[in-house]
């Protein structure tokens, strides 16, 4: 979408340049009312859950909102923070790294970094808001998901597109659709594993656990399934590491239907039986560590590899703040603001720009 002339150089004055960092989403407290108003914002998306609406929501109300809400605030309550969600602690941490960066990178240009949640709050509409109100009419939404899928990355898309039917002034907009393969983000992975190797030393297999996402999804063309072995082959790759000591699993199923696999608890109770002693799993596809890797991974995956035999298991952490995984996400920002972030001209560098385009037109 482009309005003319550019608005962030209008007057001769910079407008600031919007980020928008989006993240899934998180309940406001670690509660079953707060999972419940979440949850159902969350599973009522039709990219999320690709059923039948009719089908669907006497499930969801019948159902999995009475049950499920009870359970996951348990869960929830055992990685919460007293700053709040640590998915939404990262996001705003990432946010404001990520625009500090920038203005150390780029000083004649004001970047303003905004967190967003696409589930809760702060809203993708409320991230928007600010971002204009802040004067930014070029924004650049940076869904915080290495790999696309429909139901994150294009669920992103979806929110943003809503926030712009309802929008007088929109914007210019650009958006990041997928970084697995940058290698600015495969080399924060393997700089931040490595980092960890130099204190727990390496294990016998370095499992990389993938959020799941329904089988069926990958058959009907989503990208998700493929960019989550690119990333796994590259950064075997970048660790030099052999590929076989380098699992891909799926974790977090949800629902009945056929989900991604191999799926990470078997596969770490079955790398315990096989004799694999010690055992490391890192979490590629989440920018920031949240309930699905604290409590799934670090507490329930190691809890099933020790139970099955297993004797050390170690969660990396995600690339969270880190300054690797800032690199990164500066990086991926960079590529896609490039001719947003010049530096603007001052007066007698446009009149000089003025007369060559003038003496260029008289010479046709
Ligand atoms: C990183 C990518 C993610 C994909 C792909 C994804 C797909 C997906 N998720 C669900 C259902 C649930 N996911 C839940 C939590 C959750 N999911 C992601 C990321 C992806 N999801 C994150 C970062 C989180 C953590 C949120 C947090 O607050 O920390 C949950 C809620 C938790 C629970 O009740 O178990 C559900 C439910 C589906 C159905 C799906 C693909 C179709
Ligand atoms: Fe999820
Ligand atoms: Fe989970």
């Amino acid at each position: 979408m482009s309005t003319s002339p550019s608005p962030a150089f209008r007057h001769g004055q910079p407008a600031p340049i919007g980020i928008l960092l989006v993240n899934l989403g998180t309940p406001d407290a670690p509660t079953a009312d707060a999972v419940r108003r979440y949850l159902a914002q969350f599973l009522s998306d039709p990219r999320v859950v690709e059923i039948p609406r009719l089908l669907w929501k006497p499930i969801l109300h019948g159902i999995i909102l009475r049950v499920r809400p009870a359970k996951s605030a348990r869960k929830y309550a055992t990685v919460w923070t007293p700053e709040g969600s640590p998915l939404l602690v990262w996001t705003r941490r990432q946010a404001a790294a990520l625009q500090a960066r920038l203005a150390l990178a780029h000083p004649g240009s004001q970047v303003l970094v905004e967190p967003a949640m696409r589930y809760g709050q702060p809203s993708v509409d409320q991230g928007l808001d600010r971002l204009m109100a802040a004067g930014a009419r070029c924004i650049l939404v940076l869904p915080a998901y290495p790999q696309y899928s429909g139901a994150t990355t294009g669920s992103a898309f979806d929110a943003v597109a809503a926030w712009g039917q309802a929008s007088r002034w929109v914007p210019e907009l650009r958006f990041v659709g997928q970084y697995h393969d940058d290698p600015a983000y495969i080399q924060a992975l393997a700089t931040s594993i490595r980092r960890q190797w130099a204190t727990l030393g390496e294990p016998d297999v370095l499992v990389t656990s993938f959020h799941g996402m329904p089988e069926r999804t990958l058959l009907l063309g989503d990208p998700y399934h493929c960019q989550c072995h690119k990333t796994a082959r590259l950064l075997a790759e970048a660790l030099g590491w052999p590929r076989e000591q380098l699992r891909v699993t799926f974790q977090s199923r949800f629902g009945k239907a056929k989900w991604l696999e191999p799926a990470t608890e078997p596969t770490l109770e079955a790398l315990a039986r096989e004799g694999h002693r010690h055992v490391q799993v890192v979490c590629p596809g989440f920018s920031a560590d949240c309930l699905e890797t604290l409590e799934e991974i670090a507490q329930e995956g190691r809890a099933a590899f020790l139970a099955a035999g297993g004797q050390t298991f170690h969660y990396l952490p995600c690339l969270n703040d880190s300054d690797e995984g800032m690199a990164a996400l500066l990086a991926v920002a960079e590529q896609h603001l490039a001719g947003w972030t010049l530096t603007p001209a001052t007066d007698a560098e446009r009149e000089a720009s003025r007369q060559r385009a003038l003496a260029l037109g008289a010479a046709q």
